[in-house]
């Protein structure tokens, strides 16, 4: 009877057997011990090895202070100023951003490039990667985190809603789990969002008021995030102070809001759509000039308590709130006279219904507590800070763009 196929004796002599396993362990050893370049970018960062290690070394160095600072969303326009900020005056700081594609990427590596030339390194990766957070975390002994990274834009929630949820949700709890193994923890500080008042009437807008009728998703995930920064200050006594932005504009800006978006569609002779009642107050902003933000920024960093870490008598870890606005809402139509002035050129206007897209009519901030607590006192009027940015277009825009200092 014949044997069946695999009880057939095999035609290799034992020799030859003992050579292909041997062959198959060493190959199973070497990959697993060098593996190859993954394609997976948070791997090829971990095995770059020493020459990225020293310049995120270098980049995080402190010459004063001895504060080190992690600012994620760096290549990001409020990540951008603030890290110049905190570079010149001698903080260590090291940037991380995932130069995610929600609005020109172009102009993010621009941002970086401008970074790199002050010394200051952007990891390229998502907040989201743990493995990477720890391996910076190891690298540096971080001071502070200014937690900046995140999906912004009230009306795109409405067309890609799990990127404000993986960003603004997940992205704010991967880096505050980080950051509580981290020994000493640092001082966190991150942005929230004028947002978070919604359809709140009562004006101006106080810490103390409602904050549980959010308009858009975006708000909402801002406010969550506010709660769950409560939920990590009382379970690790983790130091956090939020900074609820009123409106951010200026060089260097983004080109997904109105005073960006209106510039270029005013150049370009396009028709701009301004919502009802952008004549009046019932249409406004609290627009907030880049520079006072930053100045806010710098305030909650240098009065945010580290906690005391292991050891030592635990105090209260420090939570803490803050509106940072300019206090005096200007109407969008308003906001639209300031640019045909300064562009020299006549708007297309269209008036359109306020839609139901997560916009609220108004904004408009009691900065009281900002200005005790943190020294923060704005001093930009809008038509000095359009100015600032309309020289910033023109230039960055122009073909000599590249060459732009800040
Ligand atoms: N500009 C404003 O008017 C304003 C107002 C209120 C609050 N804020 C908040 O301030 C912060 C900075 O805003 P901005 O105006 O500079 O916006 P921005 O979009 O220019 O900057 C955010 C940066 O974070 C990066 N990023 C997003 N998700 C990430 C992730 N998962 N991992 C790593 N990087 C990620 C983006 O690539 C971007 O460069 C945001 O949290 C925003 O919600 C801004
Ligand atoms: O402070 C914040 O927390 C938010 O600030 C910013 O949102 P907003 O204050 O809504 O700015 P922006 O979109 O520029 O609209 C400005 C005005 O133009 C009106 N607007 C807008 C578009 C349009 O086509 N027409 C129009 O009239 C519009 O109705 C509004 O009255 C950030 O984008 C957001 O990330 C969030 O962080």
């Amino acid at each position: 009877m014949d044997r069946p196929p695999y009880l057939h004796r095999s035609r290799f002599p034992t020799r030859t057997k003992l050579l292909a396993l041997w062959t198959f362990i060493f190959l199973a050893l070497f990959l697993f011990l060098f593996p190859r370049s993954s394609s997976d970018p948070t791997r090829r960062l971990l095995q770059a090895g020493p020459v990225w290690e020293n310049r995120i070394r270098l980049s995080a160095r402190s010459h004063s202070h001895s504060r080190r600072v992690l600012v994620t969303g760096a290549a990001g326009f409020v990540g951008l100023h603030v890290s110049l900020a905190l570079k010149r005056r001698g903080d260590g700081v090291l940037g991380i951003d995932n130069f995610n594609s929600y609005y020109e990427s172009s102009l993010k590596r621009s941002r970086a490039a401008l970074l790199d030339r002050a010394e200051v390194f952007v990891v390229e990766g998502d907040v989201n990667d743990g493995t990477l957070l720890k391996k910076l975390f190891e690298l540096v002994k971080f001071t502070h985190v200014m937690h900046l990274a995140a999906q912004a834009g009230v009306r795109y929630a409405m067309q890609n809603p799990s990127s404000y949820v993986q960003s603004n949700i997940a992205g704010l709890v991967s880096v505050l789990e980080v950051c509580k193994s981290a020994n000493p923890q640092p001082a966190i500080v991150w942005a929230s969002s004028s947002s978070v008042y919604g359809l709140n009437s009562q004006v101006p807008f106080s810490e103390k008021d409602r904050t549980d009728q959010p308009a858009s998703l975006y708000a909402a995930t801002k406010k969550a995030g506010e709660e769950i920064a409560h939920t990590y200050n009382h379970i690790y006594g983790l130091s956090i102070t939020g900074l609820r932005f009123f409106t951010v504009y200026g060089p260097w800006g983004r080109p997904d809001m109105a005073y960006f978006f209106f510039t270029q569609d005013i150049l370009k002779g396009k028709t701009i759509k301004v919502f009802e009642g952008a004549d009046q107050k019932s249409v406004a902003r609290d627009f907030t000039y880049i520079e006072d933000i930053v100045k806010g920024c710098l305030g909650a960093l240098d009065t945010a308590e580290r906690s005391t870490g292991s050891g030592g008598k635990k105090r209260k870890a420090q939570l803490r709130v803050f509106n940072l606005g300019n206090t005096s809402p200007v109407a969008v139509n308003e906001l639209v006279n300031i640019l045909e002035k300064l562009l020299d050129k006549k708007a297309r206007r269209m008036v359109f219904p306020m839609p139901r897209n997560g916009d609220v009519p108004f904004t408009h901030a009691n900065i009281t507590l900002a200005q005790k607590e943190l020294g923060y006192k704005p001093t930009t009027n809008l038509e000095t800070g359009l100015k600032e940015f309309v020289n910033w277009y023109r230039l960055y825009y122009s073909k000599s763009g590249m060459n732009i200092v800040l």
